[in-house]
């Protein structure tokens, strides 16, 4: 890090979550990263931890300046984060799944004033897993298209949003994707996509086995974003 270049503030909103923990512990580890402000739904235990202050959901309007929210709540949770970020002019990194249509409307519109990536996944084999997908179905129509996906038992949306993801790039390769959803233990994640005709079956498989890969993918796409125009990007554009 150069004089020039002073790290990039961020706000994480899910804190108190699985991911919102991971993003903490590992942004403590980057210098090009600092983060200003921690915020979950209910009242935070301690004001302050490791030197971040903790603000409930409630407090959000009363946040220090940062350049760059990150945020993996819930669907209950993602307009004020989204209005909060294009009321103050700062970036916005989602991963929440399981968002109405109107909250993507409210995403799109939002990006004719801030910097925004929304992804279902952050994980570099799922961006790869897609292109795959988008090219087996263009290469088997007529093929059954399934996509089976697996999630600890906390998971509250399904299909996941990776899923409908997949699901998207089968329809781009002209498949008509059915979903299937399983909640099972402590499972981080696990898409399978089956193509199917009689006599035959080809499967793609991604497993997420720590989802720091999740944390690490919305961190660097953090410290990109923040200095991006307004609009709309994709995880590749910021690799
Ligand atoms: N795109 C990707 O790569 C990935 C996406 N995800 C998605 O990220 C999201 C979070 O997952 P996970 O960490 O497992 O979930 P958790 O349930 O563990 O955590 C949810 C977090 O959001 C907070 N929260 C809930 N409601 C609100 C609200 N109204 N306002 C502010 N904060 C709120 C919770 O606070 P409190 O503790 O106070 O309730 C908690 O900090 C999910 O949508 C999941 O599908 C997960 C992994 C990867
Ligand atoms: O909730 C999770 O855990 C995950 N959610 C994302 C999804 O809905 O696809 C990404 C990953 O599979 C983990």
């Amino acid at each position: 890090m150069n004089e020039s270049n002073p790290p990039v503030r961020v706000l994480i909103h899910g804190v108190t979550g699985r991911m919102g923990q991971a993003l903490l512990r590992l942004a403590a580890e980057r210098d090009d990263i600092v983060v200003v402000a921690a915020v979950s739904r209910s009242q935070p235990s301690q004001r302050v931890v490791d030197g971040v202050p903790h603000f409930a959901a409630a407090e959000l309007p009363g946040v220090p300046p940062f350049d760059v929210a990150i945020d993996f709540s819930l669907p209950q949770g993602f307009d004020a984060i989204l209005d909060l970020c294009a009321h103050r002019g700062a970036a916005l990194v989602s991963g929440t799944t399981g968002l109405e249509d109107a909250q993507r409307h409210a995403l799109d519109s939002a990006a004719g004033r801030i910097a925004l990536l929304w992804a279902a996944n952050f994980s570099l084999g799922v961006a790869v897993l897609s292109e795959l997908v988008e090219r087996a179905a263009a290469a088997l129509p007529g093929w059954d298209c399934d996509i089976v996906e697996s999630h600890h038992v906390h998971k509250k949306d399904a299909p996941s949003g990776t899923a409908l993801a997949l699901g998207a790039s089968a329809e781009q390769g002209g498949a008509q994707p059915r979903y299937a959803s399983l909640r099972a233990g402590d499972i981080v994640g696990e898409h399978l996509v089956q193509f199917a005709a009689p006599g035959e079956r080809i499967e793609l498989v991604h497993r997420a086995t720590n989802r720091d890969i999740f944390a690490r993918g919305a961190l660097h796409a953090a410290a990109r974003l923040a200095a991006k125009a307004p609009g709309q990007y994709r995880l590749r554009d910021l690799l």
